[in-house]
Formats: C-alpha cells, structure tokens, sequence
C-alpha cells in the first residue's frame, strides 16, 4: 500500500461556506457540482457511474473505503465522480476479496478527495441551500485564489455531458445467440444495466450518444434502450431527437433516468433543475398500475416537471416518489415506451425493480403498447 500522510485540505462552497478536512487520494484541485448519496454500501459503484460525472461526492456512511477496492465491482471503465468528502476515509480494509486500497484507488485515477468533514452538518447545509458548485483542494490554501476558480466553474443547469461519457465506438455486449437484439444509445450507460439485458437472453449493441436513429435502426434491433447519464437533459436536442424518431417508427422503447427524461422532453414535456437531486438507496415509490411499493436506487438531479406529464394527452403516470409525489415513471399511450426516473439495475441498491427489464422483454415479445 502507498504511504499515506493525513495533510490538510479545503472545501469551498459557492455560497462562500467553507470546511477543512484532510487530504484524501491524489494531491490537487478538483471541482463540481456537489451532491450526497444516503447510501450505506457500493461506494464503488458509485464513484464509477458515469452519471456522476461532473459531480463531487457527499458519502453519508460514516466509512469509506473500508471494504476496499474490487476490480468487478465498478459501473464503468473508470472513477467518474469529480472528487469525494467523506468523513472516515478507510486506508486500510478488510475483505480477502479485494485488491487494493481506495487511496491507492484514487491516485491512479487521478481523484481529488477530502475527508474528516462533518458530512452530517455539510448534507444538512446542502438539503437546506440547494445544490451549488464546490472546490476542493489540498493545494491550494488561499480562499481568494479557490473562489476565483470555483467562479469559473459552469452550472449543471444546462450542461451537456454525456458525449464526453459515452463510447466513442459502438460495441456489443452478451451473446450473439440470444433471443433478442436491443440497440442502447449510450448516454453514460451503467454496466449492470448490460449485465441485466444479457442475463434475460438480450444481445446488446452499445451505441455512441450521437448516433442518429437511421444508423442504430440498420442493425434491426427489437427493442431500444435510452440509457442514464450526467448532466441536463434539456440540453441534449440530438438525444430528443433520436428518441421522437424511434417512436415515430413505432419500435419498442425502455427508458432509464436521463433515458426517462428524454422520453418525457420527446413528448413535448420539460424537465426541470431539482432543488436537491435524489441520491440513495431507499427511495420509496408507488407502482400506479400494479398497485405496489418498490424501495428503489436513485440519482439525479433533473426531473420532469410534474404538472406537464399530468396535462400532457400523450403520455401516463406509472410510478411516482412517495417522498416528494415526483414523477417516476411514464408510459407513452399508443406506443410500445416507457421509463422510469430510478434505477432498476440497482447497482448499488435493492432489487426491487427489476422485473422492469422483464417488462421490457414482454412488451417486445407480446407487441404490447400501452
Ligand atoms: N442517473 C441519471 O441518468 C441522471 C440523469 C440526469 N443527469 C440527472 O441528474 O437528473
């Protein structure tokens, strides 16, 4: 394991709040949007869902890095959150399974964190100011010098993100052989998601963000999947536009997070900045149509706006959050599409709802529209 010396480091929020913790990963500067996840496991997972990409993050568990690092565990090919706060940040770990250390995790990939912060206080400051920019930095001590930097950071309200996320070359995943051929426009696509089609007899073509629906439609696949991915939705007309011209060729749609989103802004309903994003594990929500309560796995900081779905002729209410009584899930009327705001691979998270990807199969099997 490499040396590790506790040196200091500093967290500047843009509403000027400021916090001093120690040095965590590598020695920089790194700055982002900041956000929490009240998860209590798959820290791995999440430091590499590209969904995060943009995005220094708040763990609420108490120890991080305690189970150490395993190679398979990940959600993509590298660490894509832009740094993290914690408070224990666990050098050392105990699990025979794993293979390195997250400090050792960190400085290979180039990961600026801080830890020994009072995530507690720092979350509440969060949920009850917003979401903002942050700066962390264990190079860095003049507050003047971090505030111009932090001012030069863009806001996440806006961005687009997910071409620089999202293959460059489109691939396959699973088996040729399988029953089913489904085309996934890659928007910063979760690993368990393929994990999920290949397990249900689904061979998968993986295709980069900006391919157009003339392209992917050439490989004459069943069914099409708008996948999950950082930054704001509204800023993605090429997406939009892929996803209008897959329902107008009445082909079966699945939708997951910024994939659900699309598919809402596809139908002429917006998508909105939330105040605070849902980040967790626990997220109750109600299945409207077949009347149960899932406990799902969120992430995002976007949602459709609400009163739009509910006025909109085109599209039905299928799931909503019962925290907040945001929408969840939609189903497009006359067509063979539907999303959900959370993630159904669940990775990290309960597996609640998964029989969504079977939902997807028999919707593709039975020509089912809504
Ligand atoms: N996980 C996702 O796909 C996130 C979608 C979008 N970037 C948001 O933050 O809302």
């Amino acid at each position: 394991m490499t040396n590790y010396t506790k040196l200091p480091a500093i967290l500047l929020l843009a509403d000027g709040t400021v916090y001093y913790g120690k040095a965590a990963g590598k020695i920089g500067t790194t700055t982002g949007e900041i956000c929490f996840n009240t998860g209590m496991t798959g820290y791995q997972e999440i430091f590499t869902d590209p969904s995060y990409f943009g995005q220094i993050m708040v763990t609420t568990n108490a120890h991080i890095g305690n189970y150490g690092i395993h190679k398979e565990e990940i959600e993509s090919d590298s660490i894509k959150i832009a740094g993290l706060v914690c408070k224990n940040y666990s050098v050392g770990y105990s699990r025979k399974e794993a293979s390195e250390s997250i400090q050792d995790y960190f400085q290979d990939e180039n990961i600026v964190g801080i830890s020994d912060i009072d995530t507690r206080s720092l979350v509440r400051h969060i949920r009850n100011k917003g979401a903002m920019n942050g700066i962390i930095s264990s190079e860095i001590t003049d507050l003047e010098e971090l505030k111009a930097k932090l001012a030069a950071v863009p806001s996440m309200d806006g961005l687009e993100l997910s071409s620089q996320v999202s293959t460059k070359e489109a691939y396959f995943y699973g088996n040729p052989d399988a029953t089913y051929k489904v085309a996934a426009l890659d928007l910063g696509i979760k690993k368990n998601i393929l994990r999920n089609f290949e397990a249900r007899d689904m061979y998968v073509q993986v295709f980069p963000a900006k391919t157009t629906f003339e392209e992917m439609n050439k490989w004459n696949a069943d069914g099409y999947f708008i996948s999950n991915g950082p930054g704001d939705p509204s800023a993605m007309p090429y997406a939009i536009e892929t996803v209008k011209q897959i329902l107008a060729a009445d082909k079966p749609l699945f939708g997951i997070c910024l994939g659900h989103q699309l598919l809402a802004e596809a139908n002429g309903i917006g998508t909105m900045k939330m105040f605070n994003g849902h980040r967790g594990l626990n997220h109750p929500v109600k299945n409207i149509i077949k009347n149960h309560c899932e406990v799902t796995s969120q992430n995002h900081g976007f949602g459709v706006i609400a009163e739009e779905v509910k006025k909109s002729d085109k599209v039905e209410i299928t799931h909503l959050n019962l925290n907040d009584q945001s929408i969840e899930g939609i189903r497009v009327k006359g067509k063979k599409a539907f999303s959900v705001q959370y993630h159904p691979e669940s990775s990290p998270g309960p597996h609640d709802s998964r029989y969504l990807f079977d939902d997807f199969i028999d919707m593709i099997k039975n020509d089912l529209a809504w």
